[in-house]
């Protein structure tokens, strides 16, 4: 059994050093000149975000149903189609430098909003502007749990346009802000949920893009990986990025953003500093229980 266990755990420290991704010889793309302050970095323009949920139940009953369901076997199997309303007109302009928390009961469509701004959701209705890099961060960044976090951190730096040299360069402190030790050589799906969001994190903010988006990956870390995650907060800030960050933790959205949009059943309740927006969502929240 022990045999059996070094063995897999040999082949996985072996994909996991195998980090040979070569250059193309091509050298690193010229750094574009930060964005200046106070300038939109995104513009949301009555923006409407739709689902069309397949498979809800047919409304036709008895033989006659069930013949109806044979005859269109094609088309049977999706059954009625929802549409869930998810974002319904919002509306907001976010500049370089500024942080900026969503906050919502659940199902607000504050996850909605953030990835129809990250280009990874349509929208039905509405314009939606960016200026710069997005890095969407939260459960369904594009890595690949079968993979080591090494392996990953490849994928990733080089979805963020690193070089192969640049990821190696910053791997080990990649590692180490994730704060993951050895696990960085087994596969992800072997990591806890707040493992992988914090690897998640660590990768993601590897090449100060220009708006970081972050949902709800913070409420996963430690206090000292919340200290990081603030530290690097700040950095990107400083470099004139823009940051979102979804939270139920209103004390996160307080400490790290200065301003706060409150959603609720998809509609703009308020939009304004952090303190003043949190304050009236506690306030609502406390009349509600
Ligand atoms: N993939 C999906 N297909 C259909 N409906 C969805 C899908 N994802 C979200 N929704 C619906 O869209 C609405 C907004 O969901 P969203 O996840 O954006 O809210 P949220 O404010 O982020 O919620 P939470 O705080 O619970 O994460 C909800 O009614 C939800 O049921």
């Amino acid at each position: 059994m022990a045999a059996t266990d070094d063995r897999e755990f040999d082949e996985i420290d072996h994909e996991a050093d195998d980090l040979d991704v070569e250059d193309s010889g091509a050298p690193a793309p010229p750094q574009a000149p930060p964005p200046a302050p106070g300038t939109p970095a995104v513009i949301a323009d009555d923006v409407h975000v739709k689902y069309r949920v397949f498979g809800g139940r047919q409304s036709t009953a008895g033989e006659m149903g069930r013949l109806r369901r044979l005859v269109n076997r094609s088309r049977a199997h999706v059954g009625a189609v929802t549409e869930v309303h998810a974002v319904r007109g919002v509306s907001f302009v976010a500049r370089h430098g500024e942080s900026v928390g969503l906050i919502g009961m659940n199902g607000a469509g504050k996850s909605t909003l953030l990835r129809a701004v990250a280009g990874l959701m349509p929208i039905s209705e509405g314009r939606v502007f960016v200026d710069g890099t997005t890095a969407l961060l939260g459960v369904n960044a594009a890595l690949v749990p079968a993979l080591t976090g090494a392996r990953n951190v490849m994928i990733g730096g080089l979805a963020l346009g690193l070089t192969p040299d640049q990821v190696r360069e910053r791997f080990d402190d990649i590692v180490e802000f994730a704060g993951i030790g050895d696990f960085i050589n087994l596969p992800m799906k072997a990591y806890s949920s707040g493992m992988a969001a914090r690897l998640r994190f660590a990768i993601s903010t590897a090449a100060i893009p220009d708006i970081l988006m972050i949902d709800e990956a913070l409420a996963t870390g430690d206090a000292a990986f919340r200290n990081r995650s603030r530290a690097k907060i700040e950095e990107i800030r400083e470099h004139a990025g823009t940051v979102f960050l979804v939270s139920h933790s209103t004390q996160s959205i307080e400490r790290m953003c200065d301003r706060a949009i409150w959603l609720d059943q998809g509609r703009m309740l308020a939009d304004g500093p952090a303190r003043e927006v949190v304050a009236e969502y506690r306030k609502a929240l406390q009349k509600k229980s």
